[in-house]
């Protein structure tokens, strides 16, 4: 079935709306960050770069590590971003523009996000990394979606009892990382933990600037949520949206954080661009080593 152009949507060079890359643009292994300047700082090692294309928040650049071809995007900020970001990089490898059908092979991608973070455990210090087994949404991007059965929904069942849940905010749904990847990363020293994605930094995350929240106690209530011995351990805004489509569309994924705050303890990280770098350093490694 040859899908309309209003869905998908090329420009004019036979590139992809949003993103402006072809498909020849892009690897099978994609690194994701939200910060389109990380994309520079993870592209600095590359032996060389193939491919530099930028447009709105959008970053991407490709090229080799060690040998191994990978690329880079930034997605910005949010879940909302990322339902763009994998929609586009999905169809650059599994449409065909010239007939605008799906094509008949399956084409799998990678993807590894270097996020930043902030604890919401005492014990999980500013400047470590922290591999994430699980995301909680607190987004409601998966909603929008069918054949959503993989989402655990006695985990979402039992943090809406605990913290009391208001019901004017959206379900939250639960997703886990792809296996593979999560035993892979899980060896090399990251914390481990369930990854709390919020639909903003401020307010959602329980921060006060001049505003009050509406309940000062809900990160201490997440923080204190245990489902079969696990614990929300850190927050940010877009693994579950990473995780969730992925799952949808065939893909696999992990998301390791580099932790900037301690919300617990009130600390901020007085190096992240250090801490930052370490996680960028030692996921290049392993994508080589463990030929990724
Ligand atoms: O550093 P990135 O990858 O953008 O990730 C985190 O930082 C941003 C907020 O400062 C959010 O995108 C959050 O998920
Ligand atoms: O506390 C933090 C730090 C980074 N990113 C977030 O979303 N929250």
């Amino acid at each position: 079935m040859k899908i309309k152009e209003s869905e998908l949507i090329l420009n004019t060079d036979g590139s992809i709306y949003h993103l402006n890359c072809t498909p020849k643009d892009i690897a099978t292994t994609i690194i994701t960050v939200g910060d389109p300047e990380r994309v520079d700082a993870i592209a600095k090692y590359f032996d060389e770069v193939e491919v530099t294309i930028h447009k709105r928040e959008f970053k991407t650049v490709t090229g080799t590590y060690k040998g191994k071809r990978l690329t880079i995007i930034s997605t910005g900020i949010g879940t909302d971003n990322i339902d763009i970001v994998f929609n586009e990089l999905d169809a650059l490898v599994n449409i065909d523009f010239e007939t605008r059908a799906l094509k008949k092979m399956h084409t799998a991608l990678t993807f590894i996000r270097i996020g930043t973070s902030g604890a919401i455990q005492e014990d999980i210090p500013v400047d470590s990394l922290l591999i994430s087994e699980k995301a909680i949404g607190f987004d409601n991007l998966l909603h929008f979606y069918d054949n959503t059965d993989f989402l655990d929904t006695s985990f979402s069942e039992a943090f809406i009892k605990h913290t009391n849940w208001n019901s004017n905010l959206s379900y939250p749904y639960v997703v886990p990382a792809n296996k593979e990847l999560l035993n892979i990363f899980s060896t090399e020293g990251f914390f481990k933990g369930i990854t709390a994605t919020n639909v903003g930094f401020y307010g959602p995350q329980g921060r006060t600037l001049r505003l009050p929240t509406y309940d000062k106690n809900l990160n201490d209530k997440i923080a204190s949520f245990q489902f079969n011995n696990q614990k929300i351990t850190n927050l940010e805004m877009e693994t579950s949206g990473i995780y969730g489509m992925s799952m949808l569309l065939g893909h696999q994924a992990i998301s390791l954080n580099a932790i900037l705050a301690n919300r617990a303890s009130g600390s901020f990280s007085k190096n992240p661009e250090e801490t930052i770098d370490v996680l960028i350093r030692k996921t290049l490694e392993m994508l080589v080593n463990k030929e990724l």
